[in-house]
């Protein structure tokens, strides 16, 4: 049962949220010659994340900021962590992922931007956890949002966390990901993906839509494959959704290129502002909800 009745703490949230704050971040993050899982450039993005999530968390004592070291390769990915108060052992879980691909190669100095995928993901990300960290937002839950590496060579970091989490026997009690947030391809504003995700989660992540951002119009696809880290949450048995920036048919046919970039976007980030601010809702909407 997802209760909606937090407006007073989200609303205020929502407007302080800012495109110009999330589209310097797609700025920076793109500026690494790539965040391959491999290479310098994808250890660097790790760590110009965890920086940047440090300071952002700093003067909060019960706000947390780790690197997971992974199996096998060097990029780490990055976890905050918000403890809850009277329910923290159950968790809310936010991500997107960090590393970027060049299909055309995977050398130190192959050139991969990854603005839109998934530099934009981790922008909307850091600005819901700026304003939620700004306005001092104590939730009951705990919420944690997570920047996974290696996303595009088998999700092998998420893969690894959730497995883990599971093992752990965590209360995963909803994940969101976000992958692919500012290229506006297609009609609709949001298209919520169908499959790897859970029914009621979508129908609840719908709802946070119509009531925060009712201008906004909705749209439903499916990938038909497990196209990004929500798989690898709804492997374990856990309740995902991925909101998407586009129609499957119209996704950005830039990516995996060098001409990934946050100029072929239009230098600006409208569109990812959108699903920085259903992170923010979706985040405090659930990690309100007592024991
Ligand atoms: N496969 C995904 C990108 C991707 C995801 C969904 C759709 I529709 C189109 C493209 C990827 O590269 N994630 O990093
Ligand atoms: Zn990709
Ligand atoms: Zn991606």
């Amino acid at each position: 049962s997802y209760s909606i009745d937090n407006q007073t703490i989200v609303n205020p949230l929502l407007t302080q949220m800012q495109a110009s704050n999330i589209g310097q971040t797609i700025v920076d993050l793109s500026a690494f010659v790539n965040r391959y899982y491999t290479t310098t450039g994808g250890v660097n993005g790790s760590n110009w994340i965890k920086d940047k999530w440090t300071q952002l968390a700093s003067g909060r004592s019960n706000v947390t900021v780790e690197q997971f070291t992974h199996t096998g390769f060097p990029q780490k990915s990055v976890i905050l962590t918000i403890q809850g108060s009277d329910n923290a052992s159950e968790v809310v879980v936010l991500g997107g992922h960090q590393d970027s691909i060049n299909t055309a190669g995977t050398t130190e100095t192959t050139r991969a931007p990854g603005a839109d995928d998934d530099a934009s993901g981790i922008a909307s990300l850091t600005e819901a956890i700026r304003v939620m960290l700004a306005s001092n937002y104590q939730p009951r839950r705990t919420i944690k949002f997570m920047a996974y590496a290696a996303e595009e060579v088998g999700l092998k970091g998420s893969g690894e966390i959730a497995r883990k989490f599971k093992a752990d026997g965590v209360n995963v009690v909803g994940v969101m990901q976000l992958d692919m947030t500012n290229y506006k391809g297609s009609a609709k504003d949001i298209y919520l993906y169908t499959d790897y995700t859970n029914a009621g989660q979508n129908t609840f992540v719908a709802n946070l839509i119509s009531t925060y951002q009712p201008s906004l119009t909705i749209g439903y696809d499916s990938c038909g494959y497990g196209c990004s880290d929500h798989a690898s949450w709804h492997a374990q048995g856990y309740a995902t959704s991925m909101p998407f920036e586009t129609a499957m048919s119209e996704s950005n046919p830039r990516i995996h290129g060098t001409g990934d970039t946050y100029a072929n976007m239009g230098s600006q980030a409208n569109h990812a502002l959108k699903f920085g601010r259903l992170a923010t809702s979706f985040a405090v909407e659930l990690g309100s909800d007592g024991p």
